[in-house]
């Protein structure tokens, strides 16, 4: 029998693509078909490079065409072509496919630190990544970056720092070390602004930022301006914490971003016995998730090396990916762009979207 390009389409449409629930020749991800004798090749395009589950769609899109008959061999290629949640960003100069706010009900919960391994963890799957430090009380993820200055400006437009793969930008590097920010709400909006508009970004897949901590009026109206794909809550796992994350979601609700989930830092410390210590409480993260309806993204272990790779620059996704911290950043990264780009796919084929009621 004569293998045609129907043949394999129509085995390819029995595959489903396991987030999406749909399969993959109706989610048009099959290109450039070869079909020579009982040698098949063809590319599967994922929805983001930073898909978790790449291999198993890949063995089961081989498996589907060896089935066929007469088929002796099967080369699944995979390419990533991150998806536009569809917003347009163009009224401000930005060419982002999604922006995605990292959130937290109160300062110091590690949405900083998150926010920061969450970019990079991203750019090292090959993503084009941009990290937006809107935490102008305490902008301070130039120094868990480990970088200090921009680069030179480029006419009109400010250019980002980059490191790590990720293009930075900060209030931090326009203002003195230890000088005090003082900002007035219209300020603080025209600072972000500018942030936006005032900086030559480039074309991204991801905007990661940085929001300050809190659900006050600058926060509000913040996140207004942003056009946002979505937001990640951070909390710990405490009760008191996880009042004010609730407050933090209800605040996305109101303004209708979805939210992407949530992530429970510093969770437990893990003595060198494998005992583990639940230093703030225990399972409040996923508690809150499932009360409001929302993915948990996971948890993040209380860890020295995540404060170590802060505070010197070298966020500990660069220094230990192998650590358990390295790998619960890696993989919450993994699920932020799995629920962007089931958001974006189902937004852009018309099915409803899931926002939090
Ligand atoms: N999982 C963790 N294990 C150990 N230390 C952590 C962890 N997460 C964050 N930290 C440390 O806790 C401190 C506060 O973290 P971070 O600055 O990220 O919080 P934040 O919520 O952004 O705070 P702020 O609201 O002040 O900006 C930092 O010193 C950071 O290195």
């Amino acid at each position: 029998m004569t293998i045609t390009k129907e043949n394999v389409l129509a085995a390819l449409s029995t595959v489903q693509e396991p987030e999406l629930h749909r399969d993959l020749v109706s989610l048009n991800m099959i290109k450039d078909i070869s079909i020579d004798g009982g040698n098949i090749s063809f590319t599967v395009e994922l929805t983001t490079p930073a898909c978790p589950l790449r291999g198993r769609i890949q063995n089961e899109a081989k498996d589907a065409v060896m089935r066929l008959p007469g088929v002796v061999n099967v080369n699944v290629k995979l390419d990533s072509r991150v998806v536009s949640d569809g917003r347009d960003r163009g009224v401000l100069g930005l060419s982002v496919k999604n922006a995605v706010a990292v959130a937290s009900g109160k300062g110091g919960v590690g949405k900083s630190t998150v926010s920061v391994n969450l970019a990079i963890a991203l750019a090292k799957t090959g993503a084009r990544v941009g990290l937006l430090d809107a935490d102008i009380y305490g902008p301070n993820v130039p120094t868990m970056m480990g970088i200090d200055h921009l680069p030179p400006a480029l006419g009109e437009k400010m250019l980002p720092a980059e490191v790590y793969g990720v293009k930075l930008m900060s209030i931090g590097f326009l203002v003195k070390p230890g000088q005090p920010l003082i900002w007035r709400g219209p300020m603080l909006h025209s600072a972000i602004r500018q942030f936006l508009t005032d900086v030559e970004w480039g074309d991204l897949d991801y905007l990661i930022i940085d929001l300050p901590p809190g659900t006050g009026d600058a926060q509000l109206s913040l996140a207004q301006s942003l056009a946002l794909s979505g937001a990640v809550i951070v909390t710990l796992p405490q009760a008191v914490s996880l009042e004010d994350a609730s407050r933090g979601l209800q605040m996305f609700k109101v303004l209708n971003v979805p939210i992407l989930g949530v992530v429970e830092n510093m969770s437990y410390l893990e003595l060198p016995d494998g005992t583990r210590v639940d230093v703030f409480g225990n399972g409040g993260g996923e508690t809150l998730a499932k009360e409001s309806d929302v993915p948990f993204l996971g948890t993040i272990p209380m860890d020295p090396d995540v404060r170590k790779g802060g505070d010197g620059g070298t966020p500990v996704v660069v220094s230990l990916p192998d650590s358990a911290s390295g790998k619960a950043f890696i993989d919450i990264a993994g699920k932020v762009a799995a629920s962007l780009s089931i958001a974006a796919k189902t937004e852009n084929s018309g099915l409803t979207i899931k926002m939090v009621e």
